[in-house]
């Protein structure tokens, strides 16, 4: 894994792990063998260390982590890399990450290819550079800078790095002949000033200041998190202690990390982040044996907020929209608004005035729906009613071209219910998108039954290059995010007739680590949309609902909601809801006196005597009631693997991915507890149904030992 290759007086080790080249065991072994080796070879005068393949080495083998941890560790790698009598030049490219970087920090000198980036990225693992990266790099930056580069996990260009004095110089030519030249350079000057442990902090008399600044940016910026916490004590560490004594409390903080639950949720996401979109049918069919189309045009139907959204997301990685909505006004409208967004990002650099304009000229907007015959792809984004949408692909299959793909919007509808409209079923799939669609970055892909490998294939390759993180799951009543949310909404709602204000219900999901609690969601989308589904649901069962309704179909039904509509607070856009704001549009929620009466009022007249409702409660009844449905999805084959349950969470529902998702932190609670627990609420509240707990759930907890969560799929599903 190491290659060991001598010319002339210079040795250079070369890492061949691919595809990063990780510090894996043998990766390790093969460095401090090669680095004696070379000392002790009297030909040698310099020692190279470069990367084969595609990169410098990016990090620890993060798989390594968790596992019994192999001699030798990556800091007596460095050590003796450090220690060496000849010079050591590391000379990187690709992306020098994590311990990568520690390694060329252990060397005496570092070049670069002028396009390679360095970081740490340690951080988003819930970890800490572990290998003294956190006490050498403020020796060259100062602390400011190692502050920021540690505790944001950004990646730093290489001309960012020489400036900030990571690196020695850069590279344009061929790194590794460039790499022998310099070794050569410098042979037989000497080392001491190039051991960064022999160097001071030279701005370690501000550490307190920079330290108090720092520490209150992170716990604002990454709220609950403890690792960028600890990055900083270590930091400190650097600046108020003798080099061996830091290098020892980093140890000790490092070990703090790597056993936590935060730390074993992120690396868990890691993972998942990759394994998620890479999708497989029941059928075989997968991404490893099926090849999409490829799209080169678009028609968004619908020019509402949803459909303004989704047209963003495709102009502006340059593939044309046309925009349909039958309404003049409403369709100028809505250009007027994209235009507006577009203008916005380039008031935040995210996009140039050059690329807003690229972007406008290939939309078009239209009021007819002949115009779309041509596209290679439709979505639709009406509103979500199944007729609407059924009359809609009924007369989009007539118009398109044969080999066009009709994709729906829709959060909740079955997919097979409205491909029947059409003569192309195995064209037909959902491309769910969540508000605001220009921003959040989950895709929930749906296929039907009769969808095609193809289209199925198309819609997820589609979803890379619009940047969404693309997940597939089977058609169901909201298919996996709204089908799990759906609970937490119902659970938050009772709790309020039991005993429980929605601020409550909010602060302690949010210190739980959510985005935000489900009432502020709901202040935010607007309690008139909830209001119209279920009152369009009634109609088509033939329900009348009133404030006297406690059940529909035997299932625990609040009017609290309806309440609310009625008394025309529809949240944010009223400037009331649930809480109270300034003004109409305003962000700010304040807790509102007038919403304590209406549900005091509310729970008189139905009798409900009101409790306190402890915070564990709060998160079991809306958490736990969710991961037992997640369990369905699972048994039912809606979702292939936890982990796609888990990043739908995590990019769609602000779920805190220092907790993985719900399902991994089920794995974390353990699940003899999860079912436990959903039994006894069974038990509580035998009229949501919802509670009867998962099959699958019941066979997982009976093992004797808990089943890992990469085996729950595999182990049971097959069975049931
Ligand atoms: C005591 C010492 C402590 C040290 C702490 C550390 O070093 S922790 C590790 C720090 N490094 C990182 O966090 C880097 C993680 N990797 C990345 O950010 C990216 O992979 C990349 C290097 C920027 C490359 O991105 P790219 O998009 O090109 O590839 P993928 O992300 O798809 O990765 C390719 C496959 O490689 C696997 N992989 C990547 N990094 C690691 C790693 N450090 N350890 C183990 N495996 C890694 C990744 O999972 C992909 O594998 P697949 O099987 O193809 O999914």
């Amino acid at each position: 894994m190491v290659d060991y290759i001598v010319d002339g007086n210079i040795a250079v080790l070369e890492i061949n792990n691919p595809p990063v080249n990780a510090l894996s065991i043998h990766v390790r072994e093969g460095l401090l063998t090669g680095i004696q080796k070379a000392n002790q070879d009297g030909s040698v005068q310099a020692i190279v260390i470069i990367g084969k393949g595609s990169t410098f080495p990016s990090g620890a083998d993060i798989r390594e982590f968790g596992k019994p941890p192999k001699e030798p560790w990556l800091t007596a790698v460095g050590e003796a890399i450090e220690a060496s009598e000849k010079p050591v030049i590391s000379a990187l490219h690709g992306t020098a990450l994590g311990g990568g970087l520690e390694v060329a920090l252990f060397s005496h000198y570092r070049i670069a290819d002028e396009r390679s980036r360095v970081g740490f990225p340690e951080v988003k693992l819930g970890l800490l550079p572990g290998a003294q990266g956190t006490i050498r790099l403020p020796r060259l930056t100062g602390l400011a800078v190692a502050m920021r580069i540690i505790t944001s996990g950004d990646h730093i260009n290489a001309p960012e790095a020489l400036k900030y004095g990571i690196l020695d110089k850069l590279i344009s030519g061929n790194l590794l002949q460039e790499a022998k030249t310099f070794a050569k350079s410098v042979i037989g000057k000497p080392l001491d000033n190039r051991r960064l442990s022999k160097i001071a902090v030279r701005d370690a008399a501000t550490v307190d200041k920079h330290f108090d600044e720092a520490l209150a940016e992170v716990k604002r910026k990454y709220k609950g998190m403890i690792a960028p916490v600890n990055c900083l004590k270590s930091i400190r560490g650097s600046a108020k202690l003798p080099f061996v004594e830091a290098a020892r409390l980093e140890a000790a903080l490092f070990r703090e990390l790597l056993t936590s639950a935060q730390s074993a949720a992120l690396r868990y996401s890691f993972f998942a982040d990759r394994s998620a979109p890479r999708w497989k049918l029941p059928s075989g069919a997968s991404i490893e044996n099926t090849k999409p189309d490829i799209i080169k045009s678009v028609a968004v139907i619908g020019a509402g907020t949803m459909g303004s959204a989704i047209a963003i997301c495709f102009i502006r990685v340059g593939i044309p929209v046309l925009l349909v909505e039958q309404n003049d006004k409403l369709l100028q409208n809505a250009l007027k608004n994209i235009g507006q967004i577009l203008q916005g990002s380039v008031k935040l650099n995210r996009i140039t005035a050059d690329q807003r304009k690229q972007s406008l000229q290939i939309l078009r907007g239209e009021t007819s729906l002949d115009i779309v015959s041509d596209v290679d792809l439709v979505v639709e984004a009406v509103f979500e009613n199944l007729k609407l949408k059924q009359e809609i692909f009924a007369r989009l299959d007539k118009i398109c071209k044969p080999s066009a793909l009709l994709c729906s919007n829709t959060s909740t509808l079955d997919i097979d219910k409205i491909a029947v409209a059409t003569n192309r079923p195995g064209k037909v799939a959902g491309m769910h998108f969540f508000a605001p669609a220009h921003i959040m970055k989950l895709l929930e892909n749906v296929y039907g039954t009769h969808t095609s490998p193809s289209t199925v294939a198309t819609i997820m390759d589609i979803g890379k290059r619009i940047g969404k993180v693309s997940v597939l799951v089977r058609t169901c009543d909201g298919f996996v995010a709204n089908r799990m949310n759906r609970m937490v909404g119902n659970e938050a709602v009772f709790m309020l007739e039991e005993g429980a204000l929605p601020q409550d219900v909010d602060r302690v999901l949010e210190d739980f680590g959510m985005a935000m609690g489900p009432f502020r969601v709901t202040d935010l989308s607007g309690s008139d949309v909830g209001w119209r589904i279920r009152q369009e649901r009634a109609k088509e069962q033939g329900i009348q609902l009133t404030y006297e309704t406690r059940f529909v179909n035997g299932e625990r039904y609040s009017s609290l909601p309806d309440r609310l509509y009625e008394l025309g607070r529809y949240g944010q856009k009223t400037g009331k809801g649930w809480y109270r704001y300034e003004k109409p549009f305003a962000r700010t929620a304040y807790p509102d006196p007038e919403i304590t009466d209406v549900i005091n009022s509310h729970c008189r007249s139905l009798g409900i005597e009101r409790r306190v409702i402890p915070p564990q409660e709060i998160i079991e009844r809306c958490l736990f009631a969710a991961i037992n449905e997640g369990f369905k999805v699972l048994e039912e084959g809606v979702a292939e693997k936890p982990e796609n349950i888990d990043i739908i969470w995590q990019y769609g529902l602000g779920f805190p991915r220092y907790r993985g998702g719900p399902m991994f932190y089920a794995s974390q609670v353990g699940l003899k507890t999860i079912y436990e627990r959903v039994c006894y609420y069974y038990d509580a509240f035998p009229h949501s149904s919802y509670w009867a707990p998962s099959d699958l759930l019941r066979k997982l907890a009976s093992h004797s030992t808990e089943v890992p969560i990469d085996q729950w799929t595999s182990k049971e599903r097959s069975r049931l």
